[in-house]
């Protein structure tokens, strides 16, 4: 669905940003766009909905060129920024305006999302607080039904209870047709709720794959102390003694501490890469 050829982009000359990244994802999956600030996630999202063109290399996203910006590709895909300013309207004024520019939108989804996040439906879009309004233009997003979904930083914003609200929504959501990549460098906000993780660091993409590979090559334990046979990749004290990482060397599946995994990818980055000899 989405095919990045040698992309490089940057702002300034001198000041790269996106340098030589090949990426192809598939649908039915969400994605997990990790990197630290300024990675270059942002960049990479509006490169793939239209917004930025790249330097060089190209961009390929539903058979379209997003940079043509084609009616046809433009209502199959949806980026929710990371901040927005929104018009001095209703929700229902939002629906009656906007959603006529995506065929498949459903209106039944967006006001049971909105009800899931405990936001009015008569609500007037600028008495909303930012982590309101966010909610409302989240269950927009999904409700567009689009084919590609960029979710830039969504819970940025959001308080504890909302994460879990936003949890709670966005499980069960997508379709086999459809692809999410969410963007964040709160890498916790997305523990167990994405199938695939790529990083970018350096301009780059330093690590790309899915979280079951993630689970089979790597294991997360909690220890007492480091003096184990096996010496971790990565640790970090905790309460109860360390967390660690080191090679999966058993038949069962890990389950991950996403943060940790970040963490650990970016302290010891060979050692980490090794085990994903690809
Ligand atoms: N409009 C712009 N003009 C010039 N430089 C920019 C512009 N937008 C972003 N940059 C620079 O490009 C680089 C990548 O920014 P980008 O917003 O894509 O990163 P990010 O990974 O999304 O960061 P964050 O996690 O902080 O949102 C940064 O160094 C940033 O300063």
């Amino acid at each position: 669905m989405i095919s990045l050829n040698r992309l490089s982009f940057y702002y300034r000359k001198g000041n790269p940003v996106l340098e030589d990244v090949t990426l192809q994802l598939a649908p039915g999956r969400i994605y997990g766009l990790l990197g630290r600030n300024g990675a270059g996630k942002s960049s990479l999202m509006h490169a793939l909905c239209g917004l930025l063109f790249p330097k060089a290399g190209e961009v390929q996203v539903l058979g379209f060129k997003p940079g043509e910006r084609k009616p046809a590709f433009l209502q199959q895909v949806f980026i929710l920024p990371e901040t927005f300013q929104v018009p001095n309207i209703t929700v229902d004024q939002l629906i009656a305006v906007d959603a006529a520019f995506y065929p498949a939108f459903d209106k039944q989804a967006f006001y049971q999302y909105l009800e899931q996040f405990e936001v009015p439906a008569d609500a007037h879009l600028s008495s909303l607080s930012f982590g309101q309004a966010k909610k409302v233009m989240i269950s927009f997003a999904l409700a567009t039904r689009v084919k590609l979904l960029l979710l830039d930083e969504p819970t940025n914003g959001l308080d504890i209870p909302s994460k879990r609200q936003f949890r709670k929504v966005i499980a069960g959501t997508l379709q086999d047709d459809q692809l999410m990549i969410m963007s964040t460098h709160q890498v916790k906000d997305l523990d167990n709720l994405i199938d695939h993780i790529i990083v970018l660091d350096e301009h780059r993409i330093l690590f790309n794959a899915s979280v079951d590979e993630i689970s089979e090559r790597l294991l997360f334990s909690q220890q007492m102390t480091l003096t184990g046979d096996v010496k971790p990749i990565y640790h970090e004290g905790s309460l109860k003694g360390y967390i660690t990482i080191t090679p999966n060397n058993t038949s069962v599946p890990s389950s991950i501490d996403m943060e940790m995994f970040f963490n650990g990818l970016m302290s010891e980055k060979q050692q980490m890469l090794a085990l994903f000899n690809h």
